[in-house]
């Protein structure tokens, strides 16, 4: 039997996320979970993933971009991390950028560079995303856009609402979306789903 998959708006998943931590968990724990479950999700993929570029937003969808760089990093991949917003503003993400193992290169984001990587990981904006991208921010996904690189957005590609769906110009086209917990109504919505890819949903422990 196909079963369809539990939908979550924005401020359910913050109440679900809520309802974990008052269960037990802590805020910390689930974006372990979360980089933990894409980092294994990707490893499981057939794909060259000797170099890695991970663009970095300043909240948590950037801070579950930081776990994965130092996964990734540990698993013996070359890594680096960009900080698209130059700063991080959640105390989570600003751990997890404390805790990158000096193997992670951090630098400025560098269109030049791009056809050095064999994989683009979008962990720029998640479900706190809404508007319209920057111009800085629309040309660099644009660029990313257009590599053949391996293309991997989390919870939902950057520059999209995950409540309304509205796309901005220029947000990232992924080959795979890895989203967490639960869909989110864009996920459902065909016009996004043609920017996700290939959709997974990992189970964050909530
Ligand atoms: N909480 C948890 O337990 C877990 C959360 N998880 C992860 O966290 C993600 C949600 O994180 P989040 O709430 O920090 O929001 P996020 O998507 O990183 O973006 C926020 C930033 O975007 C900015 N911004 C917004 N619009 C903008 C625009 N147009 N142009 C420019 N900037 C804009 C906004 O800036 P502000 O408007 O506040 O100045 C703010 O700084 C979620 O999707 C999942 O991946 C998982 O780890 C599981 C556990
Ligand atoms: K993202």
């Amino acid at each position: 039997m196909h079963t369809q998959p539990t939908v979550l708006s924005i401020t359910q998943t913050r109440a679900a996320e809520q309802a974990a931590v008052d269960a037990g968990s802590s805020f910390a724990q689930l974006m372990e979970t979360a980089g933990t479950a894409a980092t294994q999700a990707l490893l499981q993929r057939p794909a060259n993933l000797q170099r890695v570029w991970i663009l970095c937003g300043k909240g948590n969808n950037g801070g579950d971009g930081l776990v994965m760089a130092r996964l990734l990093a540990q698993a013996g991949i070359h890594v680096t991390v960009s900080l698209v917003q130059d700063t991080v503003s959640t105390d989570l993400a600003a751990q997890n950028l404390a805790a990158l193992p000096a193997s992670v290169v951090v630098q400025a984001a560098a269109l030049a560079v791009l056809a050095e990587y064999d994989c683009i990981i979008d962990a720029v904006f998640g479900i706190g995303f809404d508007g319209e991208l920057s111009a800085d921010l629309q040309a660099l996904l644009h660029a990313c856009s257009q590599r053949p690189a391996l293309r991997v957005a989390l919870d939902i590609p950057s520059g999209i609402n995950a409540d309304s769906g509205h796309i901005a110009a220029h947000s990232f086209q992924a080959d795979v979306c890895y989203v967490f917990h639960s869909f989110k109504p864009a996920h459902t919505m065909p016009a996004v789903q043609k920017y996700c890819g290939e959709i997974e949903v990992l189970d964050i422990g909530m």
